[in-house]
């Protein structure tokens, strides 16, 4: 296990600026989440902690220890591949043995280290299968395993479960924290899935056309990102557009107690769409509205309400609602966030 400490971190392909002065701080024993777009330089990050590329400039230190001119091999931050690029000619057992073999480690201890890793992940009646002979999950855990095996300082995970069907990505997500807490192996993990990032890291790093715009606690980021493009991350939001003077934001829509005490002339409050609560035309609360879109979603209703000069996102448990109706709406505005 380790700390990592990423410094003022550039890159660049072809004279593109792919990572622009990246720092971040992971403890030891973190499991944090690298999340943004497709292209915003996630995987480069991560192959410059394992030293698979150079950097321009700045630093990596492990546990106090710059490690940009340490070899890959000899740096112990290893990565799992979201193609696991297990080897199709070698068995389970043989597949996780090669890092031991390449580091010369005796035939006795190998056997000895493999036998654990396979019990770990839970391969041992598997091991003498080709990776061909094994489910998607089974050849992730074989990729897992062949990276803990040889007891890696830093664990990274490239989209680890893009290419599992949903169920068996909740139970990979699952069983991938169960080890890394079990060994407490300092873990980055890249995606682009706001969900997992948000449910299995301690902390994520937003990053966006190579920068980290947020790096916070799933919750902080949730309820309290710090832009409108990190709220976006998170799925829509809605923002009315008001001002607030002595103490009271005001906008065409609602009006409440402004826990922001300063006087602005413009500003948006981010509404989260949970915050928008549907009700019929008797009830005496509330705002009028049109639903103009309703999308059923099983256990939840999607819905896009015309209310004045905006349409409003909402979601409900109650699907009762047709396009046209009109509504009462009643907006919840504890905790609100506000973006000049
Ligand atoms: N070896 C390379 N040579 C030139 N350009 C590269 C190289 N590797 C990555 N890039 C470019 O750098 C940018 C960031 O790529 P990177 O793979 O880090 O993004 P990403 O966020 O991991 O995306 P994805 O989620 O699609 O994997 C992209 O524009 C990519 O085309």
């Amino acid at each position: 296990m380790s700390s990592v400490k990423i410094i003022n971190l550039t890159k660049s392909f072809n004279n593109t600026n792919v990572l622009k002065n990246i720092t971040i701080d992971v403890e030891e024993g973190e499991f944090i989440s690298l999340l943004g777009p497709s292209g915003c330089g996630k995987s480069t990050l991560l192959k410059l902690i394992a030293g698979l590329l150079e950097v321009d400039s700045g630093d990596i230190v492990f546990n106090n220890e710059s490690v940009i001119n340490i070899l890959t091999e000899k740096r112990g931050a290893i990565i799992v591949f979201q193609d696991y690029l297990l080897f199709p000619h070698m068995t389970v057992y043989e597949n996780i043995e090669f890092g031991l073999k390449m580091k010369k480690v005796t035939k006795d201890i190998r056997s000895k280290k493999v036998e654990e890793i396979l019990n770990l992940v839970k391969l041992k009646e598997h091991k003498n299968r080709y990776p061909s002979q094994l489910s998607g999950g089974q050849q992730q855990r074989v990729a897992m395993a062949r990276a803990l095996v040889l007891n890696p300082r830093i664990l990274l995970l490239d989209e680890p479960f893009s290419n599992l069907d949903i169920n068996l990505r909740n139970e990979m997500r699952e069983f991938v924290l169960s080890i890394q807490k079990r060994l407490n192996i300092t873990t980055i993990m890249v995606t682009h899935n706001k969900e997992e990032a948000l449910t299995m890291s301690n902390r994520v790093a937003v990053m966006l056309d190579g920068e980290i715009k947020q790096f916070d606690t799933p919750k902080n980021l949730y309820e309290n990102p710090n832009s409108i493009e990190v709220a976006n991350i998170f799925g829509e939001r809605n923002y009315i557009k008001g001002c607030i003077e002595e103490g009271i934001f005001k906008s065409n829509i609602i009006s409440f107690e402004s826990n922001l005490k300063k006087d602005l002339k413009e500003v948006n409050i981010m509404i989260p769409k949970e915050n928008i609560s549907l009700y019929s035309m008797d009830y005496k609360e509330g705002i009028e509205g049109i639903i103009k879109r309703k999308r059923y979603a099983g256990e939840k209703t999607y819905y896009d309400i015309q209310v004045k000069d905006i349409v409003l996102k909402a979601i409900s448990n109650n699907d009762i609602y047709k396009e046209q109706d009109k509504v009462k709406i009643v907006i919840k505005s504890k905790n609100t966030v506000y973006f000049r």
